[in-house]
């Protein structure tokens, strides 16, 4: 089987040419607004449709140009002034100048537009939550160039790193500890030998973990310290050669979800918008609707985010997680949440998995796979025969990939619904149900 790429090729960089109109007549997911000029496709960062701008062409290319916005000249009615005043230089959002119902509209069509081989008729159905103050986990990066102390994000397109006093997407939580943390760092020692932070808020609270790039002598941790105690933080210390920080179980971070207790390492992946992450995951139960007879393979299980909840309705549940460490914390949950009908393993599903998943017949299948997608475990899905797959997706074109490939082997694609878990940015994430269509009973 063969990956379809869904790569497009970049124009070549050029000098600013003069300033021209342009008329921006649709927007593209990364939110670079859409004109056409002598027959050529430019797109105009910052930009929105309906809109009369000058810009700048700032790179040509064969197929379509790239434009830096100078000036709007008519408005559109769904322009609005960005919240946040690091907006036009920081690369972590992108749709801020757009009305919050104008960037579900722009997702969506776009969506529609990914989907429009696999879903051509369907209706797109959307779950929404606080456009701000949604993350609850960032990694803030440390410049060590300059003289002054910059703790901030990436520039939009460059790696430069821009100074942030505060972050609006951030929970409340996380914002009140960045400013602190950085009057704390201001002057300290600490600073050129740390090489990111990560900031993460659960149920169990806030907690600040510090990569270090070379060791720190005691007092200056101490020191740092004393600021996490008055702040009521949890501090964990990544060692210059610890590829991730080394935690005792008591230390584990812990959030709850659908009455159930999970555990993890500051480390581990787990979705960063909690109350979006509640919603999709009872969508999810919504749509599969697990019962007694259901036995449930749950494929990228990351630490049961999906698993645990599954498993108190279905017979019984697999989770598949490349991850060790994850897989480990997963059975965790599940001892000290009670269920035993729920089992993991560890398994890369980039690579034909020799083990069988399941001593059952698996009746539905759950998978969220990363950005990649999961075109290389499809046909072991296929050869499971689930009567419904449920895919949840961060990258829609790997997914209308992946669903076009289950389509074309006995699926049909019965919703589809788009999750607005990073406002303000231009990321989507989509949740599919497939069902097995009875035609393909053979297959
Ligand atoms: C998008 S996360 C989803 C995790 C979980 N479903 C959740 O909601 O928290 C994807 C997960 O897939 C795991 N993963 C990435 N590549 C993998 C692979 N090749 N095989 C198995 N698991 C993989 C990651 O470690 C991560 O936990
Ligand atoms: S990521 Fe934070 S700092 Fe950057 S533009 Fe968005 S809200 Fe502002």
């Amino acid at each position: 089987m063969k990956n379809r790429s869904t790569a497009r090729r970049s124009p070549k960089k050029s000098p600013l040419g003069p300033s021209q109109t342009f008329v921006i007549d649709g927007l593209t997911h990364e939110a670079k607004g859409v004109a056409r000029s002598q027959g050529k496709v430019v797109f105009v960062e910052g930009a929105l449709p309906g809109e009369t701008v000058t810009a700048q062409i700032t790179k040509f290319g064969r197929r379509f140009d790239e434009a830096k916005l100078t000036e709007v000249l008519q408005e559109s009615d769904s322009r609005v002034t960005p919240a946040c005043e690091h907006f036009h230089s920081c690369g972590g959002c992108s749709f801020q100048h757009l009305t919050n119902s104008s960037q579900l509209s722009a997702k969506s069509d776009w969506l529609k537009g990914q989907m429009r081989r696999v879903f051509p008729q369907g209706l797109l159905e959307s779950l929404t939550d606080t456009p701000l103050e949604y993350r609850r986990r960032a990694r803030i990066s440390v410049d060590h160039k300059s003289q002054a102390l910059k703790l901030g994000f990436r520039e939009k397109n460059s790696n430069s790193i821009i100074s942030i006093d505060q972050c609006l997407v951030l929970t409340r939580g996380l914002q009140a500890i960045f400013s602190s943390l950085k009057q704390e760092l201001q002057g300290s020692e600490l600073i050129k030998s740390l090489g990111h932070i990560e900031l993460l808020e659960d149920t169990k609270g806030v907690s600040v973990l510090l990569r270090l790039t070379e060791d720190v002598v005691d007092p200056v941790k101490e020191n740092l310290g004393k600021w996490a105690q008055d702040e009521q933080v949890h501090l964990y210390w990544q060692a210059p050669k610890e590829s991730k920080a080394s935690v005792a179980r008591e230390h584990m971070r812990h959030y709850d979800l659908d009455g159930l207790r999970l555990y993890y390492h500051p480390q581990d992946f787990i979705q960063v918008n909690a109350p979006m992450n509640e919603k999709m995951v009872a969508q999810a139960l919504g749509w599969l609707q697990p019962n007694q007879n259901d036995v449930i393979l749950d494929l990228f299980c990351g630490v049961g985010n999906f698993s645990l909840p599954l498993a108190k309705r279905a017979k019984s549940v697999v989770g598949v997680e490349v991850q060790d460490s994850m897989v480990q914390a997963a059975q965790y949950n599940a001892d000290i949440n009670k269920l035993t009908n729920l089992s993991f393993v560890a398994a890369d599903l980039s690579k034909p998995v020799s083990k069988k998943l399941s001593a059952e017949k698996v009746t539905k299948v759950l998978l969220d796979p990363p950005r990649s997608g999961a075109y290389e475990f499809l046909q072991s899905i296929i050869k499971l025969k689930p009567k419904q797959i449920l895919y949840v997706s961060c990258s829609a074109s790997t997914l209308a990939r992946d669903a076009e490939y289950l389509v074309e082997n006995g699926y049909k694609v019965l919703r589809v619904g788009l999750m607005d878990m990073f406002p303000q940015t231009s990321h989507v994430e989509t949740m599919m149900l497939l069902q097995k269509s009875s035609k393909s009973k053979g297959k």
